[in-house]
């Protein structure tokens, strides 16, 4: 038994306490876990670039004040009533896509969404309805189910998953949204066929993670497309055959056209990994007559809407999205650190900045810039 168990616990978090603020390095006060709810100990946490969009305010779903991050690994600290697929001292990985193995989505074998939880995590709330964060005399918000950005957050029992202790949480933090995403992309939601063609919108972390799974799949050509010249040799790193960037085409010639001509009339498989709607369409068009299918990974801002002519899915193209790359995140995320410890998966080389809590706002803005693929903030460093 822990000390704090079924206490609340005064500690630190980055708190939105409105859209296009700067985050607000504060106390908040976390109480301890309902029934079927995990309070853990966050000791790492990715920053992703929807923490970005629903800070924005460009999120839908997105209100304030709340506390962001999803892509956290951490300690369980103490367990509420009823839980039994963690414990105390457990090596967690938060997971904002949750698994409760029970309803209808969970029971397919056709999605990994959840039902279970969705409606009240799209609120910012707990399955019950209210928070466990307090800042300011104030109700916080909690973001996807899992609120990373604090040393302590709460989340349901189905939104969290133990991995092998000995693997290293400035990792597993990662596989806890971008690196999961784009390598499930490619490998469950795609289902990528060996020596099929493949085109990557956009080489962050998700699209580089693709290129992972693409590679891991044994796809012939791996052709990234990306505006930003560096982004060539990270593309290489990662094992792509061919990069475009759509910027440095022949005046006339779009990418589209491009990517048809080096793929014998359209690639097998296409991503967008950045969430521009306008690439969306080329991803669509790019895609081979007949059967390639393209993948909308990327998230778009609110009133955004995708478009083409009718004519190309008619012709055979298939429109597909993927969240969480179609990982079920309790039953298959353990595999993913096991490949990871045993090299199959790579990880450490996403991380290119390192920084803690208190700088959260650096690593936002290095977000911004171009040689940033993960940042990950050390939650308990002062
Ligand atoms: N569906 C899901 O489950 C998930 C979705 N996401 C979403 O996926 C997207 C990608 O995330 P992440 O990898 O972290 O983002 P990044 O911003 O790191 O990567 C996007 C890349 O796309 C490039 N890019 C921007 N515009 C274009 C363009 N017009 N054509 C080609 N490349 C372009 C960017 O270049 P530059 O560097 O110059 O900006 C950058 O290299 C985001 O929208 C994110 O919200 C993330 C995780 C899970
Ligand atoms: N809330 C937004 C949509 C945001 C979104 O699409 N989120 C992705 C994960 S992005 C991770 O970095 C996702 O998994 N969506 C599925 C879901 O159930 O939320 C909106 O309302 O548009
Ligand atoms: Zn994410
Ligand atoms: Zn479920």
């Amino acid at each position: 038994m822990s000390s704090t168990e079924g206490k609340t616990i005064t500690c630190k978090a980055a708190i939105a306490w409105g859209a296009g603020q700067e985050l607000s390095y504060e106390d908040v006060e976390v109480a301890p876990p309902k029934a079927h709810e995990v309070r853990i100990k966050i000791h790492y946490t990715g920053v992703c670039h929807t923490d970005a969009y629903t800070l924005s305010g460009k999120d839908p779903e997105g209100a304030f004040p709340i506390i962001l991050g999803h892509e956290g690994a951490g300690i369980v600290e103490s367990v509420g009533e009823g839980v039994t697929n963690v414990k105390v001292g457990d090596h967690v990985v938060a997971l904002y896509t949750p698994e409760c193995k029970e309803c209808k989505f969970c029971l397919s074998n056709k999605t990994n969404l959840c039902g279970k939880i969705r409606a009240t995590q799209g609120k910012g709330l707990m399955p019950d309805g209210t928070t466990r964060f307090r800042a300011r005399g104030q109700d916080i918000l909690h973001f996807m189910g899992t609120s990373t950005f604090s040393q302590y957050t709460v989340v349901a029992d189905i939104s969290v998953v133990a991995v092998q202790p000995d693997a290293p949480m400035d990792r597993t933090c990662l596989l806890g949204c971008g690196i999961t995403t784009g390598y499930g992309a490619a490998r469950i939601t795609a289902g990528v066929e060996k020596g099929s063609n493949v085109a990557v919108f956009g080489a962050g972390c998700v699209g580089l993670s693709v290129v992972q799974g693409a590679v891991a799949q044994g796809a012939g050509k791996i052709i990234v497309v990306d505006v930003n010249q560096a982004k060539e040799e990270w593309s290489t790193r990662f094992g792509a055959t061919d990069f475009v960037n759509p910027a440095k085409l022949p005046e006339g010639k779009t990418v589209v056209d491009q990517l048809v001509e080096m793929t014998d009339g359209g690639c097998d498989y296409t991503f967008d990994c950045t969430g521009n709607v306008s690439v969306m369409r080329a991803a669509l068009e790019a895609c081979h007559k007949g059967w390639g299918q393209s993948i909308i990974i990327g998230v778009a801002a609110a009133g955004q809407e995708i478009a083409t002519r009718p004519f190309q899915l008619v012709t055979g193209r298939v429109w597909k999205g993927s969240a969480f790359g179609g990982v079920k995140g309790r039953s298959q995320l353990p595999d993913l650190v096991k490949d990871y410890l045993e090299g199959r998966l790579k990880v450490d080389e996403f991380i290119t900045h390192r920084k803690t809590l208190a700088e959260i706002n650096d690593a936002f803005e290095v977000m911004k810039q171009g040689d940033c693929i993960r940042a990950v903030l050390d939650m308990q460093k002062a």
